[in-house]
């Protein structure tokens, strides 16, 4: 018998989709694409075949992530019969103390995971809009979480627990870490590029809307920026990362700022978009003469170098480093300096390959190799959605 898995990935700057042919013993894509959100952004809805052409293209307006879910199941309602998914995978961001791995979804587990919205407000809602709009179209489909937090089970307590009175670390006040599906991808293709050199000390910088750092050794987690919710580590779009707490104690007694307004200010205000006043997307920021623009792009290079410093101690060294995801992957010049403030490493950059956005951007030269490795949480999502549909 032959599946077909939708996979859904809701981030907070896009929804991603992807669609899988299987016979059990293999996965093959058939089709994928991507749509950006946002009240202000004209999207392309584009679906791409496995060799990359277009197939289908549309212009459309995005406010938000369950009228992009709207279109994507539009699309395939079109689509042959042999299209039709017969089991869905989604990205979870959020699988809290409970998941540790993929689950079936059924009544419990959707309830649980509402109970995860305020620990990812950018991200939970909408991976929970597509698991209730399938539900609502197509009550038979069966469907499976797959969490951004699984993968960093594997992190000692010193990393994983907040210097906290042990009763909130019990409660589930943890460091969670997140973008999991996506390290979990280029771990394991990691020996393809690196050889044995893959089990080593590894970082790998995810850095797209949402930014975080992951050091890898024998392929597994063992530090991450990202906490108890996505909002600790690397300045991001929007999010403001690591920040004394005692701002937070500051701006409530001092401003009067309660909980909405907070979040609001930490989620949504703050990062490239807060530092610059003019955009939380590095295409407007890089394209920018405006002073502001480049202080918010200096101050994400800083704190990726200074929050890489601390992945690098924690792995006693470093073998090879990863860029990954929208900025990581397409932004050569935020590559560029983030490698000139590492040349302590004897990290030499390849300028025409970093330019090309090539896959290794470091010269034979260099003591650590430099790759750029486009993420692929979609294909992770399918093997793990194959794997228990099977069992
Ligand atoms: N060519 C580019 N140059 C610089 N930044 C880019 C480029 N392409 C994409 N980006 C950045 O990547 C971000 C999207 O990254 P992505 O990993 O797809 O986001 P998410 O999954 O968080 O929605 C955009 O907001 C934009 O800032
Ligand atoms: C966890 C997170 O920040 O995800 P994304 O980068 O997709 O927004
Ligand atoms: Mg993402």
């Amino acid at each position: 018998m032959n599946e077909t898995i939708l996979v859904l990935n809701a981030g907070s700057s896009s929804i991603k989709y992807a669609l899988y042919r299987t016979t059990y013993e293999s996965i093959s894509i058939i089709c994928r694409g991507k749509i950006e959100i946002g009240s202000n952004t004209s999207s392309q809805f584009q679906v791409r075949d496995s060799r990359g052409e277009l197939l289908w293209q549309q212009h459309l307006h995005v406010p938000h992530h369950e009228s992009a879910i709207e279109v994507i199941l539009q699309w395939l309602e079109t689509q042959t019969d042999k299209q039709r998914p017969t089991v869905a995978g989604h990205r979870v961001v959020h699988g809290g103390i409970l998941f540790d791995q993929p689950v079936i979804i059924n009544e419990q587990v959707i309830t649980q995971l509402f109970q995860l919205v305020p620990l990812a407000p950018l991200h939970q809602l909408d991976s929970l809009a597509g698991i209730e709009t399938l539900k609502r179209l197509k009550p038979d489909l069966p469907q499976i979480a797959c969490f951004d937090t699984s993968f960093h089970r594997t992190m000692p307590d010193e990393e994983r627990i907040y210097a906290l009175p042990s009763h909130l670390t019990d409660q589930g006040i943890q460091r969670y870490g997140f973008h999991g599906l996506s390290y979990e991808y280029i771990a394991h293709i990691l020996h393809d590029h690196l050889g044995d050199r893959a089990a080593g000390r590894i970082v790998v910088a995810h850095l797209g809307n949402g930014a975080s750092l992951c050091a890898l050794r024998q392929g597994k987690s063992i530090a991450t920026t990202m906490g108890f919710t996505p909002l600790e580590g690397l300045p991001m779009g929007t999010r403001c990362g690591n920040l004394d707490p005692a701002v937070l104690l500051y701006l409530m007694r001092e401003q009067q700022m309660n909980h909405d307004m907070l979040t609001d200010l930490l989620y949504r205000h703050a990062g490239l978009l807060g530092v610059s006043g003019i955009s939380a997307d590095m295409r407007t920021l890089l394209a920018s003469d405006a002073p502001r623009a480049k202080h918010a792009v200096d101050l994400f290079i800083w704190q990726v170098c200074r929050q890489l410093g601390a992945m690098i101690a924690v792995l006693e060294g470093i073998d090879g480093l990863i860029f990954t995801a929208g900025i990581g992957e397409h932004a050569p010049q935020i590559r560029a300096g983030i490698c000139a403030r590492l040349k302590w490493l004897s990290i030499k950059l390849d300028e025409s390959a970093n330019q090309a956005n090539a896959i290794r951007i470091s010269t034979a030269e260099s003591h650590i190799p430099v790759l750029v490795l486009p993420t692929d949480e979609e294909s992770i999502i399918a093997h793990h959605t194959l794997r228990l549909i099977m069992a």
